[in-house]
C-alpha cells in the first residue's frame, strides 16, 4: 500500500518507518523544508533509538521517502497518515491549527478514494468535526473514509512500542474501513481493538490521563513513605505484585514531564469542562504534579542552610525523561530555573542537550559539572549516571548532599562513598 506520513516528528518519524519496514511504500511529508532535505541526507533530527537505522535501511531499499510537497503525496496516496502537534493551548484546550491546516490541504486533493488516519492525539468529537469541515469543504463523503487510530508510543521506546504494542485501536465510523487500517497493520502481532471514532480518541486522553494518575498517586504516596520512613521503592514493589495493579508507571520522582501527559490532561480536562463535566481526580493529579518539585526544593534548602551566595548545585539530567532528546515540560529544567531563581549557581550536564536557561552553567562532561559542587541533583534516569565513578564524584564535590530525583540509585552504596543521600519517599 502507497502511504502518505504528514508530520515528520517523533509520532510520524516513528510510524512512518516501521510501516516501511514492515513492507508499504511510504512517502513521509513535513512542511518544515529543513527537516525534509536533512532527512532526504539520512540525517534523523531527533534521538530515538533504533530510528536511524530503520530509516537509513529502508531509504536503501526505496520502501521510504521523504518529500516537502505534502500536498502532491496527500493526493497520490490512498492513505494519508496524519501525525502532526496538537500543543496546548492557552487555556488548556488542544491546539487544533496544525490539524486543521492539514484538513484544508486534504480538502484541495481528494479527487480519488482515501483513507484518512488520524494519528495525532485529538479532542472527543475531532473526526466529526474533520467530516464536516471536509464536506464544507466541498468533498463528497463518498470520496473518503475518516479513521481514528490513536498512537500509544513512548519517547525513547518509540521504534520498540510501535512494533510490539500492547494494542492496536481503531475507530471507524464502519467495518470496511476500520478494516482498511487492520490491513495496513497485518504484519503486527498484537490485539486490536475495533471501535467507533469517539471512544478511539476518548481511549487515547483517558489512557494518558490513568498513566499520569498513576504517577502523582505513587509521588503522593512517596510523601506519608517520608513521613513514616518507609520506602517507597518497596511500597511501590508490593503494590504492583497484585496483579490488578501491575508493577508499571509506579516510579516516583520529581513529576512527569513531556510532551504529552501534562498536555493530554490539560485538554481532556478542557473537553470536558466543555461539557459542564467537572474533573476532580485530574485536577489533583495536576496539582500533586505541580508541587512535586516544591516539595523537593524545600528539602534542598533545609539541608543546606540559608546561605545562598556562592552555593553550587550540579544537575544532572536535562530531557523529561531518559533516552529522549526531548525537553518539552521538563521537570529537570523546572527544577533548574527553580534552583536558579533561589540565587543557587548551577551546573547542568545532560547527555543529549543543553537548552539555554538564564544563568546555568552548561558543562560537556558529568564529572566537570560536579566540581566544587555543594549539592549534585540526578533530575533524569539516563543509565549513564547510575553507571558513574561515585567515589570520583565524591572527590570532586566540595560537600556530599545527593538528591536521587528519579531514585536510581542505590542508596546504601552512595552512603559508603560518603555522601549524605536522600531520594523521593525513601528513608
Ligand atoms: N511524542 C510522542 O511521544 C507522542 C505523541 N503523540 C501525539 O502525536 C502528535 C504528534 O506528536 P509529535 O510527533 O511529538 O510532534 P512533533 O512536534 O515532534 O512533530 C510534528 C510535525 O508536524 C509538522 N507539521 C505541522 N503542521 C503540518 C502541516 N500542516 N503539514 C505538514 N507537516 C506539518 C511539524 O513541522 C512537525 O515536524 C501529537 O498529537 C501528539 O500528542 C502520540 C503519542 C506519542
Ligand atoms: O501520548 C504520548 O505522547 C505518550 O505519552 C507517554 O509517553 P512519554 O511521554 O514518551 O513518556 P513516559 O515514559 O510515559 O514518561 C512520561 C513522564 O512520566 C515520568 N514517569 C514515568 C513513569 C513512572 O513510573 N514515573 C514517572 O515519573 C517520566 O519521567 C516522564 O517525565 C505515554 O507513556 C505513551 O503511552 C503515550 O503515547
Amino acid at each position: 500500500m502507497n502511504i502518505c506520513v504528514v508530520g515528520a516528528g517523533y509520532v510520524g518519524l516513528t510510524t512512518a518507518a516501521v510501516l516501511a519496514d514492515i513492507g508499504h511504500i511510504v512517502y513521509c511529508t513535513d512542511r518544515d523544508t529543513a527537516r525534509i532535505s536533512s532527512l532526504k541526507e539520512g540525517i534523523v533530527p531527533i534521538y530515538e533509538p533504533g530510528l536511524t537505522e530503520m530509516i537509513a535501511k529502508n531509504q536503501a531499499e526505496e520502501r521510504l521517502f521523504f518529500a516537502a510537497n505534502v500536498k502532491r503525496h496527500m493526493m497520490n496516496c490512498p492513505v494519508v497518515v496524519v501525525a502532526v502537534g496538537t500543543p496546548s493551548a492557552k487555556n488548556g484546550s488542544a491546539d487544533m491549527k496544525y490539524i486543521l491546516s492539514v484538513v484544508q490541504d486534504l480538502s484541495l486533493v481528494i479527487r480519488s478514494p482515501k483513507t484518512i488516519i488520524i494519528k495525532s492525539t485529538v479532542p472527543p468529537g475531532t473526526a466529526d468535526r474533520i467530516d464536516a469541515l471536509l464536506q464544507e469543504y466541498g468533498v463528497s463523503q463518498a470520496l473518503y473514509e475518516l479513521v481514528s487510530n490513536p498512537e500509544f508510543l513512548r519517547e525513547g521506546s518509540a521504534i520498540e512500542d510501535t512494533v510490539h504494542p500492547d494494542r492496536i485501536v481503531i475507530g471507524a465510523a464502519n467495518e470496511e474501513a476500520a478494516l482498511i487500517v487492520k490491513d495496513l497493520y497485518q504484519a503486527i502481532e498484537t490485539r486490536f481493538l475495533l471501535t467507533q471514532r469517539i471512544e478511539a480518541e476518548l481511549i487515547k486522553y483517558a489512557s494518558n490521563a490513568f498513566l499520569a494518575t498513576k504517577i502523582s498517586f505513587i509521588n503522593e504516596i512517596s510523601r506519608i513513605c517520608e513521613a513514616y520512613h518507609a520506602d517507597i521503592t518497596e511500597v511501590a514493589q508490593g503494590i504492583g505484585m497484585d496483579n490488578r495493579i501491575g508493577p508499571k508507571f509506579l516510579q516516583a520522582g520529581l513529576g512527569y514531564g513531556g510532551s504529552c501527559f501534562p498536555k493530554d490532561v490539560n485538554a481532556l480536562n478542557y473537553a470536558a469542562s466543555t461539557k459542564q463535566v467537572k474533573m476532580e481526580l485530574l485536577q489533583a493529579v495536576k496539582k500533586i504534579n505541580r508541587s512535586q518539585l516544591g516539595v523537593y526544593l524545600n528539602k534542598l534548602n533545609h539541608k543546606l542552610g540559608e546561605k545562598r551566595e556562592n552555593i553550587r548545585i550540579a544537575v544532572w539530567g536535562a530531557t523529561f525523561k531518559e533516552n529522549t532528546d526531548d525537553t518539552r515540560y521538563s521537570q529537570a529544567i523546572a527544577f533548574m530555573k527553580l534552583l536558579t531563581k533561589q540565587g543557587y549557581q548551577v551546573y547542568a550536564y545532560d547527555p543529549l542537550v543543553s537548552p539555554p536557561i538564564p544563568s546555568v552553567v552548561w558543562c560537556s562532561d558529568k564529572y566537570e559539572a560536579v566540581k566544587e559542587a555543594d549539592a549534585l541533583v540526578i533530575a533524569t534516569g539516563w543509565p549513564e549516571f547510575m553507571e558513574a565513578d561515585f567515589h570520583r564524584v565524591k572527590l570532586l564535590m566540595k560537600r556530599n548532599l545527593l538528591l536521587d530525583g528519579r531514585n536510581c540509585l542505590d542508596k546504601k552504596t552512595m552512603e559508603a562513598h560518603g555522601f549524605e543521600c536522600f531520594g523521593v519517599g525513601r528513608p
